[in-house]
């Protein structure tokens, strides 16, 4: 191990907490399809209004990290809605991905909101070191809180979109009593941990059942669906009421990636039209 590599170490528990003003002030990207919302706009991209489209969220984890700024401007320009931004902690889940620095030098160059989904035991540090560097979105696992509705109320304390996640085999009842707190609720249709796995069909269920139970509240939570993505699937994960679709494998693992978001969109949007018929 270098020195460098130790001195960066040891720096990781202060820097992942640092607010944004001890990181200084965020570089803007030259390249005119990238700004910075208007911070005075309670809602800046209107990101979870019930949307006629399924959006369409491409994952991070699969893009090439020597060029993230790059990878995530093709995706932006290629209809990405969100980026999708995978956070694991080598002890939540097994594999150890990106932090708050990564987010704080992507945010310049994205003009969709970052959507972060925390695979980190415990959360609410990360919470709040993601919300300074400009996530829009933050989720997490219940199984990684204490205190559910505390962290949910720190991220919207903090002006963000709050979700949770759940495992393949974690049940809905887990959203009994928050379901009221909620923007979004991300169903994992894969173990978190690793890109490119085969999406597991026992989500679709879940996801119905979800949808039912939303509708039946009456309340405008989204629902998103990451692992295993693929324009194969997008139509019964539209029709089974999906929101937002997650693809990291799918999109970047495709030589025309803007071909690869429109081909689930469409799909997605067909399944969404027989579940509004
Ligand atoms: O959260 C994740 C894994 O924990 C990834 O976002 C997800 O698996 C996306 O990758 P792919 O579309 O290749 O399955």
């Amino acid at each position: 191990m270098t020195v460098a590599t130790i001195t960066l170490l040891r720096l990781w528990p202060v820097a992942a907490t640092m607010p944004l003003s001890f990181l200084g002030a965020l570089p803007r990207c030259e390249h005119p399809e990238c700004y910075r919302p208007d911070p005075l706009d309670p809602d800046p991209f209107g990101v979870l209004i019930m949307s006629p489209s399924v959006r369409i969220a491409p994952s991070l984890l699969s893009a090439d990290f020597a060029f993230l700024a790059q990878e995530a401007r093709v995706v932006i320009e290629g209809g990405a809605d969100l980026l999708h931004f995978d956070v694991m902690d080598n002890h939540y889940v097994p594999n150890l991905t990106v932090g708050p620095l990564v987010c704080a030098a992507l945010k310049p160059h994205s003009s969709v909101p970052i959507d972060v989904h925390l695979m980190t035991r415990p959360v609410d540090a990360l919470i709040d070191s993601f919300a300074a560097v400009g996530a829009d979105l933050i989720t997490f696992h219940p199984e990684a809180s204490d205190h559910v509705h505390r962290s949910l109320q720190l991220i919207k304390g903090k002006g963000c979109k709050a979700g949770l996640v759940l495992n393949p085999a974690t049940p809905l009842t887990v959203l009994d009593h928050v379901l009221g707190d909620l923007d979004l609720v991300l169903v994992m249709s894969v173990n978190p941990g690793f890109g490119g796995q085969a999406f597991i069909p026992s989500a679709l269920p879940k996801i119905r059942a979800l949808r039912r139970m939303i509708d039946e509240a009456g309340l405008n939570v989204a629902i998103e669906v990451d692992g295993g993505v693929k324009a194969d699937n997008a139509f019964e994960l539209g029709a089974a009421g999906a929101d937002i679709l997650v693809a990291g494998s799918a999109v970047f693992g495709a030589r025309d990636r803007a071909q690869a978001i429109a081909a689930i969109r469409e799909r997605a949007q067909q399944g969404r039209a027989q579940h509004l018929a």
